[in-house]
């Protein structure tokens, strides 16, 4: 699904005493699978989010190929380009929510755009409310990461995981093959990391999503993701393989944790 073939990306650094260039990833080849959930880690500096940044395209590699359900990124025109950014969803550390906008007209917003793009307006006299074909879905999404109840208030009346489970709702309201997660929970506390991976993990299991995790929260990747690439300066240094399935249960919501201890007897 996502193939990364001997990939180097350099930066040309301009400033004083800093001209150069610096190169961001060298000569990284992984390669993504169907619904798999993968993680990049590596210290600050490492590559992380310029990996994450050639799938969808923000970044092109300066020698290699990124190839994206078996086109090469690099072989499209602008507007293909734009079209393939569609298949693909990203949440951010600092969720990136518009604070003048509603919970539900943030979600709604990649699809007004995209109609208002393809050539006809869905909002109806310059007003917040999206149309409603579009609210239909994104309150579908809201519903999905449990939001619904919270669909008219505005972010800055939500917490830092509700915003989060916000964005993620709107990284999938277009239905997206791919979620490209940089940095997810850095700003949560605990319960709220543990809330929203677990909705990154009903998104895989119930979408059928690929996930790629950027996280230095080692715990984290240890317990949603399949496999981890660890990245060095640039270069890829290992690959690990995680089987944690246990460990995945640790990001249950109570109830879910008592639902299964009360049905099957396990804690
Ligand atoms: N637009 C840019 N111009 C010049 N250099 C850049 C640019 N973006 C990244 N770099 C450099 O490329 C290297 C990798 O940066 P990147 O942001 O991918 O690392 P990271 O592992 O995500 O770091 P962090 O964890 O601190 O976010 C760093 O040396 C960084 O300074």
């Amino acid at each position: 699904m996502i193939e990364f073939d001997r990939v180097t990306k350099s930066y040309t650094r301009r400033g004083a005493g800093r001209a150069g260039s610096v190169d961001a990833l060298q000569e990284v080849s992984l390669s993504i699978g169907e619904s798999e959930i993968f993680g990049v880690v590596g210290e600050s500096g490492s590559g992380k989010s310029t990996l994450l940044r050639m799938v969808n395209a923000l970044e092109m590699p300066s020698y290699g190929a990124v190839t994206v359900n078996g086109v090469n990124l690099a072989s499209l025109r602008p507007a293909a380009r734009r079209a393939q950014r569609r298949r693909i969803g990203m949440v951010f550390q600092q969720f990136n929510l518009l604070a003048n906008k509603t919970v539900v007209a943030n979600v709604g917003l990649p699809l007004s755009l995209h109609q208002r793009r393809g050539g006809f307006c869905t909002r109806v006299g310059g007003s917040d409310a999206p149309a409603s074909g579009t609210a239909d879905r994104a309150r579908e999404m809201l519903d999905f990461v449990n939001m619904g109840a919270h669909a008219s208030k505005h972010p800055a009346q939500l917490s830092g995981g509700e915003k989060q489970r916000v964005a993620i709702a709107r990284a999938l309201v277009n239905e997206p093959d791919i979620l490209l997660c940089d940095e997810p929970t850095s700003s949560l506390d605990s319960q709220h990391t543990d809330e929203v991976m677990a909705t990154l993990l009903r998104v895989r299991e119930e979408m059928g999503t690929s996930i790629l995790l950027v996280s230095h929260e080692l715990e984290v990747i240890r317990g949603a993701c399949d496999r981890a690439a660890i990245l060095e300066s640039g270069r890829l240094t290992g690959i690990a393989e995680i089987a944690q399935l246990q460990a995945r249960e640790k990001f249950d919501s109570y109830s879910e944790r008592a639902r299964k201890y009360l049905e099957g007897g396990q804690e």
